[in-house]
């Protein structure tokens, strides 16, 4: 990318200092927004994606520490861990700047700047990230995930310090919470992340299809084997191997699953000749860790091998305040989809929002605010706006018993699937849940 396409953010509480930058970049880049309150940060990054943030070290009214631009640095790059921050810091403050690099700051701006210099440190900003995109087009998505809560703050603090390692992660978290979004963020913090991110739900593999998805065949090795083929676990070579749904394997899966992570090396079927593998494991499962700590169920060994790291995701009904942020996250996106214009909202739909349990979490609300934005009339959005997921209507929470859980359960997929004329991508989208778990539940209820 060059620098005259960039978007550039400016946040400084010094009118002077958004002036003369904005006047100088004006000329130069595609857009400059500037902003003097850096409280408005995350929502207008939440509305509108840019390229370079540069961002005042010291705000007045606050402590004179410099800690203030250190602390809206790790918001920025919690929340969007691949953005650019480049600091303005005055000379006094140099060493608290050089710190700040390491804490991910991409470089800082000396008070008073050379105008060139600024210029100069823009062009290899935009240059590198255009470059190091291209790269990544094969990975997962650049992705945003979003977030303030304090246990999302937590994650993310985790995820700075885990992803560079090579250590092996255990992600818990109910349906829809982000766990895969995670698994891909890690990656793509890595020292791997120019190697392949290779995803397999491990949960839904049958028994015969276990060791050839995940080991591979040599041609010949059964009927039908043609030719040779890599398994998953020799294709992520190099990279990072995303195993989803590992709860749900079964004691003789994990065996030999178990086997190959003590290896580190694959025989593919119908070979003799063991395979080295260099991969970095990230596990996840929507089981709650009780249940994954019964060792009739999961073996204790594997457990501890899998999960040298673990994060768990909470459900979006206990982390409020993302609620809201998410909100403006899904109405822009899909208000710029479908090509609706801006939108506000009313007090009363942030509340009706709130107040719903989500038991598909984000993916549910995802949907939710998909549907608003299409059937949406008027361009504020109020409680009448929002209509929840069909599943939820039946599982009215935490009034309804344990013990009908599953009937209730197996009911409303039985309906929407009819509502749905037995279009499975239609009902698991209406469900609020993946098309692999509801073919998984399917199973489950032999239906
Ligand atoms: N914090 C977040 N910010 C933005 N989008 C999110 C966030 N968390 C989840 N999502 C979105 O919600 C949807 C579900 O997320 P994801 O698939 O990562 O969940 P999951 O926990 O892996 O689900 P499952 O257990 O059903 O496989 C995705 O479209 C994802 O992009």
């Amino acid at each position: 990318m060059q620098l005259k396409n960039a978007r550039i953010l400016i946040i400084d509480d010094d009118e002077d200092v958004l002036i003369a930058l904005k006047l100088l970049l004006k000329q130069k880049v595609n857009e400059v927004v500037t902003a003097k309150n850096p409280n408005t940060i995350l929502s207008i990054l939440t509305k509108e994606s840019f390229d370079v943030v540069i961002l005042d070290m010291n705000f007045n009214g606050l402590v004179n520490t410099g800690n203030e631009g250190i602390f809206w640095l790790n918001k920025i790059k919690s929340s969007y861990p691949r953005l650019q921050v480049v600091l303005i810091t005055a000379y006094a403050d140099i060493d608290l700047a050089v710190r700040s690099l390491k804490l991910g700051a991409a470089d800082f701006i000396v008070k008073p700047w050379k105008n060139d210099k600024i210029i100069e440190i823009l062009t290899d900003l935009v240059h590198q990230k255009s470059s190091s995109n291209s790269k990544a087009v094969s990975l997962a998505s650049t992705q945003r995930i979003v977030g303030e809560s304090e246990p999302m703050q937590h994650i993310f603090s985790k995820l700075d310090k885990i992803a560079p390692t090579d250590a092996n992660v255990l992600i818990l978290g109910e349906n829809g919470t982000g766990k895969d979004l995670i698994a891909r963020a890690i990656h793509e913090n890595s020292l791997r992340k120019n190697q392949s991110f290779v995803k397999v739900d491990i949960g839904s593999l049958t028994e015969s299809l276990f060791e050839s998805e995940l080991f591979g065949y040599v041609k010949g090795a059964f009927t039908g084997a043609n030719t040779d083929r890599k398994g998953r676990f020799e294709e992520a070579h190099g990279g990072t191997l995303f195993l989803d749904e590992i709860g749900n394997i079964s004691l003789n899966q994990q065996a030999r699953l178990l086997t190959v992570l003590q290896n580190r090396k694959v025989t593919p079927i119908g070979s003799n000749k063991a395979i080295d593998i260099d991969i970095r494991l990230i596990c996840a499962t929507n089981m709650p860790i009780q249940e994954l700590a019964d060792e009739s169920r999961f073996r204790k060994d594997l457990i501890y091998r899998i999960n040298t790291v673990d994060i768990t995701i909470p459900a979006l009904r206990i982390r409020g305040t993302d609620i809201t942020l998410l909100a403006h996250h899904f109405v822009s996106l899909y208000a710029e989809k479908y090509n609706k214009g801006e939108y506000s909202f009313t007090p009363g739909f942030i509340k009706k929002l709130k107040e719903h349990s989500f038991p598909g979490n984000v993916r549910e609300l995802q949907y939710t605010l998909e549907r608003t934005i299409i059937m949406a009339e008027g361009h504020e959005l109020t409680e009448n706006d929002l209509s929840f997921s069909v599943i939820e209507q039946a599982l009215p929470a935490e009034t309804t018993k344990q013990t009908n859980l599953e009937a209730i359960e197996k009911k409303t997929i039985l309906r929407v699937i009819d509502e749905n004329n037995g279009n499975i991508s239609k009902s698991a989208k209406a469900l609020g849940i993946t098309r692999t778990a509801l073919y998984r539940r399917l199973n489950k209820y032999d239906l």
